[in-house]
Parts: structure tokens; C-alpha cells; sequence
């Protein structure tokens, strides 16, 4: 039996960058993987191929121009599955080749096997050929990550009935579907596959969807969305679907309406990919979700040299958070001092349009009783905005009465999970009101947004009030 300081499961954004970072720090690694290639979800079924095929559907519509060639605009008139895997089929195939590189320099070894516990630092690894191998680990990291929630009486074949896995197979695309959850998966790939002309509603038991995104922002996102002939329908759960004989589906909801569509993609959720770890022999229990629970603080379970990061352990379930929570596992494991990840993170939903989130929303500042004011901008107020066309956008800020300090940014439209950083860092550093009033930003630019915003909120609060010396000095040294 081969014996390594840290052994990671799973070769995903916790899986890699943990492994990575135990091998900065000298350690004997050993990555096991039991897909074909190395990436995990976020590379082969989960962010790179839907974000691909994203920025693929955009380009060959001309999606940016139809703000100046109107809706009938195309840079493709014809556009196929075919197109669209082409494109993806390239994207994967350099992640895969750059992760493989990382872990070659870095002397990150990897096994292709199914990983389960002998015992709490002993793992059997089934490998491709059948061959089983057993590896011993000081500590083990988990980075299992989820896989689509199937459940049985839904008749998936890969072809009119999809998981969000199955969906990038496909080899023709639906003039019509139907899309069961709105989750950032769903709405994902709904507005998505609009972008494409293809008829979509939604369907989702609740009576909105992104919760935990400013209520304006939805708002906002949500008329756009059916503006362009979108069916938004909430409060209405599927209860049945079937497969018809001329290819198509049809989904029966709860109150007896009946749709019909070219296809239809399931995604109501995920679930932890631990039931075949054999998690008893080393001491664990998953939730019912599948899930792990650890220290939020250093991703160690209840076993102390077992560590679980990334999407089995639940929210934010991010490819970039998962990273972050896979690196602190593994500094901890290997001893090695660890910072606590600053306040606020990003979260990006990389629909049609994109919405972007940092910090505290509206209706959370509220709760808490701070007293707030917001500053707003729309993109067609910049003249980026002019230049690009852009019709839709909008940046919102909130900040406090009291420190003045930037509590949450918003923003709906072109290029916002890129713009979201600057409220980042706004937020982590602590910033107030000022920052974006007194700071020069680019001209033309969509950050000019947030100047605007700025200035809105400030034109509310009021001035600062500051010593007649210090309003100088302050002029002095800028
Ligand atoms: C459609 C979709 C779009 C997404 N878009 C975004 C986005 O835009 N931005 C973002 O930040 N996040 C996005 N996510 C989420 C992101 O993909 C996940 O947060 C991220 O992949 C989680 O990483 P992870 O390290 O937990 O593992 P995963 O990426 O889930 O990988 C886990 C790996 O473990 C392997 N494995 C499992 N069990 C075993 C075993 N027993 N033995 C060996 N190997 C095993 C699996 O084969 C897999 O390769 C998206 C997810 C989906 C599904
Ligand atoms: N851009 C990104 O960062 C990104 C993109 C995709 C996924 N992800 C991550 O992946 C995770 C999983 O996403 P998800 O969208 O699958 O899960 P989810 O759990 O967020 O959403 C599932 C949705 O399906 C609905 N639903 C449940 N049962 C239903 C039914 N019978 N009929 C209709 N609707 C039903 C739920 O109410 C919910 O709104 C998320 O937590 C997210 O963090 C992130």
C-alpha cells in the first residue's frame, strides 16, 4: 500500500486547488478521479461548458447587437447542436490540458478510480481496467462535489427529458422546452437557450426565483426576460412528466395545465456525490441531501483528519468558493496557518442578461434595521452603454446612513459578473459613499456606472461633514 501526506477525492475547483496548494508546502499528493479526464463538474458537465455555451449562443446570434439590428439580427442565420459542441469541445479540452500541467509541475500525482473507505485514513481505489488499489493518507480531502438530482418518476432518455449533464449532448436544438426550476441552473440555461429562439417557460414551485438576490434586481431581470416572450411560471409544480410518441414531452403541473415541448431539462437541484464512498468505515454520515458538514471555518468533519470542501458541503456550492474552501482545508491538514476568507464573496448568475451580486441586498439591510439609502444607474445613462446599445442594465448600490460605507452592489446586465469586483473590493476594504464620488473612473467605460450610482445615493446623504482643515488637506495631497 502507497502511503501520501494528503489525499484529495475529486479533481474539481476544491479537489485541485487543495491538492495544489499541500504540494506547495512539500507534501506527498495524491489526487484520485474517477471521471476519465481530470476537471470534475465544473469543467466537463458544470461552469465551463455552460458558460461556453453561453458566450457561443451570444456570438453566433450577434446577441450584443441587437440593440443597434433589432431583434431579427444573427451572425449565424443557421445554428446547430453542432456549432454550439465544436466550441465546447475545444474550451474543455484546454482546461483539461492546463489542470494536467498544474498537477505535472507541481508533482500532484492522479489515479483514474472510484474512491471508498476502508477506514478513516485508508481508501480502495477501483480503477478503469478493474484493477483495485489501496492507498493510505495522513489526511483525506473530500471534494466529491453533487451531481443533478434525478428523481425516479421523471422518464429522463438523454433526448426529450435532460438533466443539465445530458443537456450538453444534444444533438439538435428544441424550437420549443420547458425548464422545471428556476435555480440558477435552470434560469441559467432558460435564458440561454432563449437567446437562441427557442420557445422556453419556466416552471418553479415557489412564488419567485433567486431568492437570495436583491428583490429590484429580479424585478428588473424578470421583465426583461418577459419581454422577450419568456413564460415565467411560479407557484405551479410539476407533478408529472411524459415522453410522447412524435419525440416530444409533456409536463402536467399541480393545477391541470398541460405543456408541451421539443424537450424538457429537469433541474431541481443537486445532490452530494457521497453514497458510494462508503462513508460508515470511516466514521461519517451524509445528510439527505448527500451532504457533509464541517467546521465552516476549517472544512475538517467530525473525523479530524477527514476534510470536505466544494459543493458537498453545501452553499454557496461555487466553483469559486469551492477553490478558496478546498486551499483552506488543505493548509489546515497540513498544518500550515490559514487566513479566514474575507466577509463577502461575489456570486455571479451567468444568465441572459447576467446578474452579478456582492454583499448585503435591500431587503436584508432592512431586516437588520440599518438605515440605507440606495444609488442606482442604468447602463443606457453611460455612454458605454450608448456605444454598445445596450437598451437593459442596471448597477444599484446600497450604503449606510450612519459609516456611509457600502453595504451591497447589484448589478443586472452586460459584463456584470466582471463590474461586480469593484463593489468587492469597495465592501471588503470597507469603503464608503465617497470612494466612487471622489475616484476618476475610465470614460467610456460601463464602471462609469458606479460613479453614477454614487452619485446618486450621495446626492441623498448629503455631504460629509468634515473640518475646514481637513476638507484642505485632503485637497492637497489628491
Ligand atoms: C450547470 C452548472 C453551471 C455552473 N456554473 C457555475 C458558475 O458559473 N460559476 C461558479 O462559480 N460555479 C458554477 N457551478 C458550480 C460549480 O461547478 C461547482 O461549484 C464546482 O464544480 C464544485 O467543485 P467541487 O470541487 O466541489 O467538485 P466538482 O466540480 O463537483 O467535482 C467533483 C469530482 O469528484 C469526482 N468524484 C466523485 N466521487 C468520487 C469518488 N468516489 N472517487 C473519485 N472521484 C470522485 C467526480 O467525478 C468529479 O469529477 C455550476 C454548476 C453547474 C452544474
Ligand atoms: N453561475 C453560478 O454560479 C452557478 C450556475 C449554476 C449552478 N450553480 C450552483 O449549483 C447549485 C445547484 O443549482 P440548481 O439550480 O440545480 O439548484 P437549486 O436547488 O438552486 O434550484 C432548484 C430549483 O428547482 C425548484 N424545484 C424543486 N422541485 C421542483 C419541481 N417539482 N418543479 C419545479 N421546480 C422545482 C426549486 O424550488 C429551486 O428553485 C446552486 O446552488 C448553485 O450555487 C452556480
Amino acid at each position: 500500500m502507497i502511503h501520501y501526506d494528503f489525499i484529495v477525492v475529486g479533481s474539481g475547483p476544491a479537489g485541485r486547488r487543495g491538492a495544489i496548494q499541500a504540494a506547495k508546502l512539500g507534501k506527498r499528493v495524491l489526487v484520485i478521479e474517477k471521471g476519465t479526464r481530470v476537471g470534475g463538474v465544473s469543467v466537463h458537465t458544470g461552469t465551463i461548458p455552460s458558460k461556453t455555451l453561453r458566450e457561443t449562443a451570444l456570438n453566433l446570434t450577434g446577441w450584443r447587437e441587437r440593440g443597434f439590428y433589432g431583434r431579427s439580427y444573427r451572425v449565424k442565420q443557421e445554428i446547430s447542436a453542432e456549432d454550439l459542441r465544436r466550441r465546447l469541445l475545444i474550451t474543455l479540452d484546454h482546461e483539461v490540458e492546463v489542470l494536467e500541467h498544474q498537477f505535472a509541475r507541481n508533482r500532484v500525482q492522479h489515479m483514474r478510480g472510484k474512491a471508498t473507505f476502508i477506514d478513516r485514513h485508508t481508501l480502495e481505489v477501483e480503477k478503469a481496467d478493474g484493477e483495485v488499489v489501496r492507498v493510505h493518507g495522513n489526511a483525506i480531502l473530500l471534494a466529491v462535489g453533487t451531481r443533478p438530482h434525478r428523481p425516479s418518476h421523471i422518464p429522463f432518455d438523454g433526448k426529450s427529458v435532460l438533466d443539465s449533464d445530458e443537456l450538453l449532448d444534444i444533438r439538435e436544438l428544441p424550437r420549443s422546452m420547458v425548464v422545471i426550476g428556476a435555480g440558477v441552473i435552470g434560469i441559467e440555461y432558460a435564458t440561454i437557450f432563449s437567446a437562441l429562439d427557442t420557445a422556453v417557460t419556466v416552471v418553479e414551485p415557489r412564488n419567485s426565483m433567486l431568492d437570495f438576490i436583491d428583490k429590484e434586481i429580479v424585478e428588473d431581470f424578470s421583465y426583461q426576460l418577459r419581454d422577450r416572450n419568456m413564460k415565467l411560471l411560479f407557484g405551479q409544480t410539476a407533478e408529472k412528466v411524459e415522453r410522447e410518441e412524435n419525440g416530444k414531452a409533456r409536463v402536467f403541473l399541480q393545477n391541470g395545465r398541460v405543456l408541451s415541448a421539443d424537450m424538457v431539462l429537469f433541474a431541481a437541484g443537486r445532490v452530494g456525490a457521497t453514497d458510494t464512498l462508503n462513508l460508515a468505515a470511516a466514521g461519517l454520515e451524509a445528510d439527505n441531501r448527500g451532504r457533509l458538514k464541517v467546521n465552516p471555518e476549517t472544512f475538517q468533519t467530525d473525523v479530524p483528519n477527514i476534510y470536505a470542501a466544494g459543493d458537498v458541503v453545501g452553499f454557496p456550492s461555487l466553483a469559486s468558493t469551492s477553490m478558496e474552501q478546498g486551499r483552506i482545508a488543505s493548509r489546515h491538514a497540513v498544518g500550515a496557518p490559514y487566513q479566514d476568507p474575507p466577509q463577502y464573496f461575489p456570486y455571479g448568475i451567468y444568465a441572459v442578461p447576467e446578474i452579478s451580486t456582492c454583499g448585503l441586498t435591500e431587503e436584508e439591510v432592512k431586516q437588520r434595521g440599518i438605515p440605507y439609502e440606495c444609488g442606482i444607474a442604468r447602463f443606457r445613462e453611460t455612454s458605454r452603454g450608448h456605444i454598445m446599445g445596450l437598451d437593459n442594465g442596471m448597477l444599484k448600490m446600497i450604503f449606510s446612513l450612519k459609516t456611509r460605507r457600502l453595504l451591497g452592489v447589484h448589478i443586472v446586465g452586460e459584463g456584470a459578473t466582471e463590474l461586480v469586483h469593484i463593489g468587492q473590493a469597495v465592501l471588503n476594504l470597507k469603503g464608503t459613499v465617497e470612494y466612487f464620488v471622489e475616484n476618476t473612473f475610465n470614460y467610456p467605460t460601463l464602471a462609469e456606472a458606479y460613479k453614477i450610482a454614487g452619485l446618486d445615493a450621495w446626492n441623498r446623504m448629503g455631504e460629509i461633514e468634515r473640518p475646514a482643515q481637513q476638507q484642505q488637506t485632503a485637497a492637497k495631497s489628491a
